[in-house]
């Protein structure tokens, strides 16, 4: 049985919170928060899963290995979830998220509403907290993104995350919630950069998944990632997004975890699709959710939309929706236009700044 981290500071206010989902990320969520000493209740569709979680303490189809805290309350009756809570963290995947959150509509009252799910509504292209937005009207909203595997964060293993608001009261109190000895929480107002690194990394997890299985060295991923981060900078700029949001957690960070961990899901994928499986195959086995493949394709009709240079997206779209040979696209990739290392004109800015200055 581990040992509780409960919050005994005498400013500790303890508060009712309510988390959506019963995957891998609520879980871990759920746990931080109970065992500081908030009152927890997780949400799940299935009424066995939420029995059997009370009764043995452990989440046995997604995490299996881990006892989580005695003090969650797990339920599968949505409207007792929500009521009277201050705080509900969403983690459904983004396919299911709208179904989910519209379900929050006159049932919330004053509750923030925080979104920790990585990935893009396919229809509209809308990110999560815009989802929240449009179908919570009215309410405080943010966006937990980060560097978070669930598993190390239910192993304890040192780990920080973003909360990203315009909303500083918000910011706040998410970071009072769950701040502890092995979680540190950072705040960012640019919840769009932030929300949208989460999402895009997934992509890049892929590929770098894909790399490993096939053999490629550590040079190689080096340059999926550093790339990588350029393509996604590039794209989110056009979108409107501060470049410099990606050099944070959940921009950088997160995507250093992804490409880096065979914890990650994403990887996963990726790795089964370099072993030579199909993608229904690599999915299927994985038996959780692996945003990256829906924000794939999703992407890539984005960026040819708006013109966005993105050669490794559309390199991994070749691979695995157009099922091309993974040597031709890599060696097509391999012989284009040679570009420029980094692109945005911070540089230019500070050079011209230095040469009136100096
Ligand atoms: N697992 C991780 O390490 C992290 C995951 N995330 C993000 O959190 C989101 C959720 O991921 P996980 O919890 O890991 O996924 P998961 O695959 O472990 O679990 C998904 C959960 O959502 C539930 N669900 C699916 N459709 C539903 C519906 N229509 N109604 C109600 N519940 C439904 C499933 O039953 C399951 O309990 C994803 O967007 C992921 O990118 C973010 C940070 C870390
Ligand atoms: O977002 C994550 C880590 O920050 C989890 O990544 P996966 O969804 O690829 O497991």
């Amino acid at each position: 049985m581990t040992s509780p981290v409960t919050d005994s500071t005498p400013e500790f206010q303890p508060c009712t919170i309510t988390v959506l989902g019963g995957g891998s990320f609520g879980t871990a969520l759920a746990d931080i928060a109970a065992r500081k000493g908030h009152v927890v209740r997780q949400w799940m569709r299935s009424e066995e899963q939420a029995a059997e979680m009370n009764r043995t303490h452990i989440n046995q189809r997604y995490l299996p290995e881990y006892e989580v805290s005695e003090q969650i309350e797990a339920t599968s009756n949505f409207d007792y979830a929500v009521s009277g809570c201050d705080l509900i963290f969403v983690a459904i995947p983004s396919q299911h998220f709208r179904s989910v959150v519209s379900r929050l509509q006159g049932k919330v009252g004053e509750a923030m509403i925080i979104s920790t799910t990585k990935g893009v509504e396919a229809e509209t292209f809308d990110l999560m907290s815009e989802i929240l937005h449009e179908e919570v009207p009215g309410s405080r909203i943010g966006v937990l993104s980060g560097p978070n595997l669930a598993k190390e964060i239910m192993a304890r293993q040192i780990t920080a995350t973003v909360i990203a608001s315009e909303d500083e009261e918000l910011c706040q109190l998410v970071q009072d919630i769950l701040h502890c000895d092995y979680f540190r929480v950072y705040s960012n107002h640019d919840r769009y950069g932030v929300e949208l690194g989460g999402a895009l990394k997934n992509i890049y997890a892929i590929v770098a998944g894909l790399a490993t299985a096939l053999g490629m060295g550590d040079n190689t991923r080096s340059m999926l990632i550093t790339r990588g981060l350029a393509e996604m900078s590039r794209f989110a700029v056009k979108l409107g997004a501060n470049p410099l949001t990606f050099l944070g957690l959940a921009g950088v960070g997160d995507l250093i975890v992804t490409c880096e961990s065979r914890l990650s899901r994403n990887f996963r994928v990726g790795y089964a699709l370099g072993e030579g499986k199909s993608l229904e195959q690599a999915q299927q086995e994985l038996g959780q959710v692996a945003e990256g493949v829906n924000t794939l394709s999703l992407v890539r009709a984005k960026a040819r939309e708006m013109d966005v240079y993105m050669p490794i997206v559309d390199g991994l779209y070749a691979i695995i929706i157009e099922n091309k040979n993974i040597r031709d696209v890599t060696s097509t990739m391999m012989m284009r236009e040679q570009k420029t290392d980094v692109e945005f004109l911070l540089q230019d800015n500070i050079m011209a700044q230095n040469s009136v200055t100096h």
